[in-house]
């Protein structure tokens, strides 16, 4: 992709202040940034990140992306995720419910599994579009791998305040165990006469355990604890944008905040261009138990004291991440039989293609365990 140069971010929108946790300082130990790393996860569950080592490797995967949905649609299709539950592969636009009403996202993918990447040329679970082949050795793996590198090192950082035994968050996460972590390019295009606050991707809260993030464009927003509405993370260049998901919120019984967010059109001049974002996400393994690790640390055991039962999803990480996916596609959206009562006797059941809100529901992770909103 040539280099494009956009409007700068406005600076009379409401914006969250994130915490900037600096890598480098992490990586070395530094305890006071040890504690501001504690703080955002806790808090908020957000934060930006600088001297990550990324820097250089995500223009390449960015353009990736734009050779990838310049396909062809029926080229992009023959690797369309499909309706089962599968994430890896590429997500067309609209395939996606925003809302329980099943209004349609205006946002496309590119997935490409961990484990696929680190197989290359072998396949661990599926093919991809020729424009993702041709990079996977170039830039998808070393970006998988310098993303698998960060993302490891916080979450071990993150395990040890929580008091966790060495290892009982990496084995988890191991690299040679299959699991839904992937890298994402996600492309929005300008939306016509699109009102700001109507989401191109629906509120959530991220499936897995802990996502890397890098944005050009301004455009998500986090809902923050006790907020009065959606506030704009400002792109900041060379920072990436780190979160927690909720496999860690769910493993620390809640504290490790899985916080809400979306993305919109960009804000004011920004919105007439095109919207790429990249992301890598961090899985646990897929057999994995999601549950909260109240056997091996006294703080967590402490917090799951305080509201029994709450975080116990009683799945493997596959199976909640199957089921998320699937029930967002819009294709899933139940079919409602209605029975309608006709003369004295007859009662037909017609199919009326009434689609159900609770196939949404069911696509939900711990939104609605948080108290705040
Ligand atoms: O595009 C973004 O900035 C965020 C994307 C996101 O939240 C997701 O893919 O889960
Ligand atoms: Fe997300």
């Amino acid at each position: 992709m040539p280099a494009i140069s956009f409007p700068e971010f406005p600076d009379d929108v409401p914006t969250v202040p994130l915490l900037v946790i600096d890598f480098a300082l992490i990586k070395a130990g530094d305890k006071p940034e040890v504690d501001r790393l504690w703080k955002a996860a806790t808090e908020l569950g957000f934060w930006y990140l600088k001297n990550h080592g990324a820097e250089g490797l995500t223009d390449a995967m960015f353009d990736m992306g734009a050779e990838t949905m310049e396909l062809p649609l029926d080229e992009k299709m023959k690797f369309e995720q499909g309706d089962g539950g599968r994430s890896f592969g590429y997500k067309y636009a609209g395939a996606n419910a925003i809302d329980e009403t099943g209004t349609k996202d205006a946002v496309e993918f590119i997935n490409v599994s961990k484990d696929d990447a680190l197989a290359w040329p072998e396949s661990a679970h599926r093919t991809y579009p020729s424009t993702v082949n041709a990079r996977m050795e170039s830039t998808i793996t070393p970006f998988v791998e310098k993303s698998l590198e960060v993302n490891n090192t916080l979450l071990r950082v993150l395990s040890e305040r929580l008091g966790l035994p060495d290892g009982a968050i990496g084995a988890r996460h191991l690299r040679e165990k299959y699991s839904g972590s992937e890298t994402r390019v996600i492309k929005s295009p300008p939306q016509p006469e699109i009102s700001p606050d109507k989401a191109t991707l629906g509120a959530h809260t991220d499936f897995g355990s802990f996502s890397f993030l890098h944005n050009r464009l301004g455009g998500l927003q986090v809902l923050p604890p006790g907020s009065d509405g959606w506030k704009y993370v400002k792109p900041i260049p060379g920072h990436a944008i780190c979160n927690i998901g909720d496999a860690m919120a769910i493993f620390s019984g809640g504290i490790l905040r899985s916080n809400l967010h979306r993305v919109v059109a960009p804000p004011k001049a920004q919105k007439a261009f095109t919207r790429w974002s990249l992301v890598f996400f961090t899985r646990p393994n897929d057999d994995t138990l999601l549950e909260p690790l109240a056997s091996e640390s006294a703080m967590i055991k402490e917090a799951v004291d305080k509201v029994p039962g709450k975080y116990d999803a009683g799945v493997t990480s596959k199976e909640w991440f199957a089921r998320r996916i699937k029930n967002q596609r819009v294709a899933n959206r139940t079919v409602r039989t209605h029975f309608l009562l006709l003369g004295l006797s007859h009662l037909i059941a017609s199919n009326i293609a009434l689609k159900g809100p609770e196939t949404w529901r069911a696509s939900r992770g711990t939104e609605h365990q948080v108290d705040a909103y």
